[in-house]
């Protein structure tokens, strides 16, 4: 009854408007599930291969017509008759029938896509929510947003040059608490901004993007935008960063537009433990580039006791490179970006092997997103207890944070809050 048998691409656009690939899946019994997939700006080198057309060089417009043309040829093919709820065996054989390392041929946007659409598939045939299909009964832990309030680098046109700032509502009592939280400071923040003449546009993210020239001027104005709205800093909402190190590295150091500097890893790294002690941060990701092995080890070492360092591009929510790097001692949490892989098995493979060694995991979105809300799912399934997925504004990031409070809706008495609980987890490792 759980036989595939259809699968089905087309091409849709995502929110910025370039074309990404969705996947419909028809199982023997009816049941349906349809998954798109999120596309990124600042990518890790060692992503899987997001399949585009044509020029190489140019990003924004390029479509996706081959990797939908592979999901409706050889992918469904491959596929077709195979029994939905074997999520492994139907991942096993697109990863077996694409051949390269890293989804070169068919594209990571063509197998996350059909993989997607598969669980989601199995999840209507089985009557369930994805979340409890795939994590059991006991997925009942909903999880602390890295709520995004002001973009830079990639994801803005602004001179900032980290790419996020986001607030997280530690002391919350529940998800839906979280984001009423996070909605109120990211008003008062619009408000404050204002009166401060600043522009209020939003960057990719739905953050806002005033001309900021250093993290400073950003980190102020949060802290006081948690104030202003009736909140402790440090006490009751947290700042968590995101400075995407990579884009700033080059040659060995790192360059800072917004002032037109030139830092060491040793300064960039001094830098970042000064915000540290200023600001109630407690949550770094990509703090260093993701091919600077003596930063990402400075770092760990002086803030890996005080705050959560998450690696996004250094492990690519790759099991190979996440276990290097768990061998070399790097950060204490991994983003988990699914298409960054390609398939559902393997970002929970790379989410096990999280849990085994004591790394906290943060699910995560793109900064090109879909209406598709299944990182909220996966998010319960695994249990991550931090999900980033931008900011109060724009219905491509409200989307997810939507499910997450039809979910804690759903759940009801059972349903179980995260808090900042899972950050100390990462810190005392
Ligand atoms: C979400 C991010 O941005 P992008 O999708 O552009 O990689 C990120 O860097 O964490
Ligand atoms: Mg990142």
């Amino acid at each position: 009854m759980t036989r595939i048998r259809q699968v089905r691409a087309y091409e849709i656009l995502d929110s910025r408007g370039d074309p990404t690939v969705e996947a419909t899946v028809e199982l023997e019994d009816g049941s349906r599930g349809t998954a798109a997939v999120p596309s990124g700006a600042s990518t890790g080198t060692h992503e899987a291969v997001e399949l585009r057309d044509g020029d190489r060089h140019r990003f924004h417009g390029r479509g996706v017509l081959t990797a939908v043309a592979h999901v409706n040829t050889e992918i469904a093919t491959c596929v077709r008759g195979m029994d939905a709820e074997d999520q492994a065996a139907v991942d096993q054989a697109m990863i077996t029938l694409d051949g390269t390392a890293n989804k070169a041929r068919l594209g990571a946007n063509a197998t996350l896509a059909v993989s997607l659409a598969v669980a989601k598939a199995a999840a209507s045939a089985h009557r369930e929510p994805l979340y409890r299909y795939l994590g059991g009964a006991q997925s009942r832990l909903l999880p602390m947003p890295m709520i995004n309030v002001v973009n830079g680098g990639a994801h803005a046109d602004n001179p900032l040059d980290f790419q996020e700032f986001m607030i997280a509502p530690v002391a919350a009592r529940s998800f839906g608490d979280a984001a009423r939280i996070g909605s109120e400071v990211f008003h008062t923040l619009k408000r404050e901004l204002a009166e401060a003449g600043e522009n209020t546009n939003v960057g990719d993210e739905g953050g806002f993007a005033p001309d900021f020239r250093t993290a400073d001027q950003a980190l102020d104005h949060i802290v006081s935008a948690i104030e202003k709205a009736g909140y402790r800093p440090g006490g009751d909402v947290v700042v968590l960063l995101d400075p995407a190190a990579s884009e700033l590295f080059r040659e060995g150091t790192y360059h800072y537009t917004g002032t037109d500097s030139v830092r060491s890893v040793e300064e960039h790294v001094e830098y970042l433990l000064t915000l540290i002690d200023a600001y109630p941060i407690v949550s770094i990701e990509d703090p260093v580039a993701q091919d600077d092995d003596e930063g990402w080890t400075q770092i760990t070492t002086s803030a890996g006791a005080v705050c959560q360092l998450v690696g996004d591009d250094v492990f690519c929510t790759n099991p190979v490179l996440f276990g290097a790097g768990i061998r070399n001692g790097i950060g204490n949490s991994i983003l988990l970006k699914p298409n960054q892989i390609g398939t559902v098995t393997e970002t929970f493979d790379t989410a096990a092997m999280a849990a085994r060694v004591g790394y906290t995991t943060v699910m995560s979105h793109r900064s090109g997103e879909t209406e598709d809300t299944s990182i909220a799912d996966l998010a319960v399934a695994l249990g991550t207890g931090q999900i980033k997925t931008g900011s109060m504004s724009r219905s491509d990031r409200t989307a997810k944070y939507n499910r997450l409070l039809r979910i804690e809706a759903e759940l009801g008495d059972h349903a179980r809050y995260a808090g900042g609980s899972l950050l100390a987890a990462g810190t005392a490792r």
